[in-house]
């Protein structure tokens, strides 16, 4: 049987804006299975990055339920869900929040060093997968010393070392050229396959959510499939 890593249950998002109740997300469902990656597409203002935020618990649902690995994350302590996010989950945002003090590696590093790894171990599993991604020459560099795709690579390499269970990217090809774009996926893809790693993807790039093995897309405030894309 099929396991499911992430269930939405009838997840509503409502923003309060001059007085008048805005809802963004209205009774979402949707589930994402072990091994799946999923593209989430969606007009700019539908809500996309607001459901990337509730699923990995940077904000809460007005109603409704997220599961993630069978636990119910709003009904964690906001210190027991940094140590669920920590254990289980992976960010790939556009804005990536690096540690601007430390190296590349020590940036990779961390998520590993937070698990409890010694620094050595986690030093070594870092520099391999900072040449993965294409940055071997790049490990001393602090983020102030690197261009903004070399940031992102940084920063996705950051987000799969620790081998989260899921992950949540937006847009996270986007400050990339065709070349490093395609050696990122092909990364993601892999370690898909070994791991059986579940992705949800927020992308406005069609080519990228065509390699995806499904893709939804939020309209008016609901989540739908989309099965052919034009
Ligand atoms: N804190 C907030 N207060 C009020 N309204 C908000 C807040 N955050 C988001 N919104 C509104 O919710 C809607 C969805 O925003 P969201 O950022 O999730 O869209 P998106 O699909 O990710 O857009 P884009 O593709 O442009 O990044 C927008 O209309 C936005 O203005």
């Amino acid at each position: 049987m099929n396991n499911v890593v992430l269930k939405c249950e009838n997840v509503s998002k409502n923003y309060l804006d001059a007085g008048n109740t805005v809802q963004v997300l209205n009774e979402i469902n949707f589930e994402v299975l072990e091994g799946e990656m999923v593209a989430v597409l969606g007009s700019s203002g539908s809500g996309k990055s607001t459901l990337l935020h509730i699923l990995g618990t940077l904000d809460t649902a007005s109603a409704g339920h997220v599961y993630i690995k069978s636990q119910d994350v709003g009904l964690l302590s906001r210190s027991k869900q940094a140590d669920f996010r920590n254990e289980n989950l992976g960010f790939i945002y556009q804005f990536h929040h690096l540690l601007m003090e430390f190296t590349a590696l020590e940036n990779v590093a961390m998520p590993l060093l937070i698990k409890g790894l010694k620094p050595n171990e986690a030093s070594i599993t870092a520099k391999a997968l900072l040449e993965r991604v294409g940055l071997g020459h790049r490990i001393d560099h602090r983020p102030s010393a690197l261009s903004g795709g070399e940031r992102q690579r940084v920063a996705i390499a950051r987000a799969l070392v620790a081998e989260p269970a899921l992950i949540l990217a937006d847009e996270p090809t986007g400050n990339l050229d065709k070349q490093n774009g395609e050696l990122i996926f092909d990364l993601l893809r892999e370690l898909n396959k070994t791991l059986k790693t579940c992705f949800v993807v927020v992308t406005h790039d069609l080519a990228l959510a065509k390699k995806m093995d499904r893709i939804v897309k939020l309209e008016d405030g609901k989540l739908i499939e989309v099965k052919d894309l034009a």
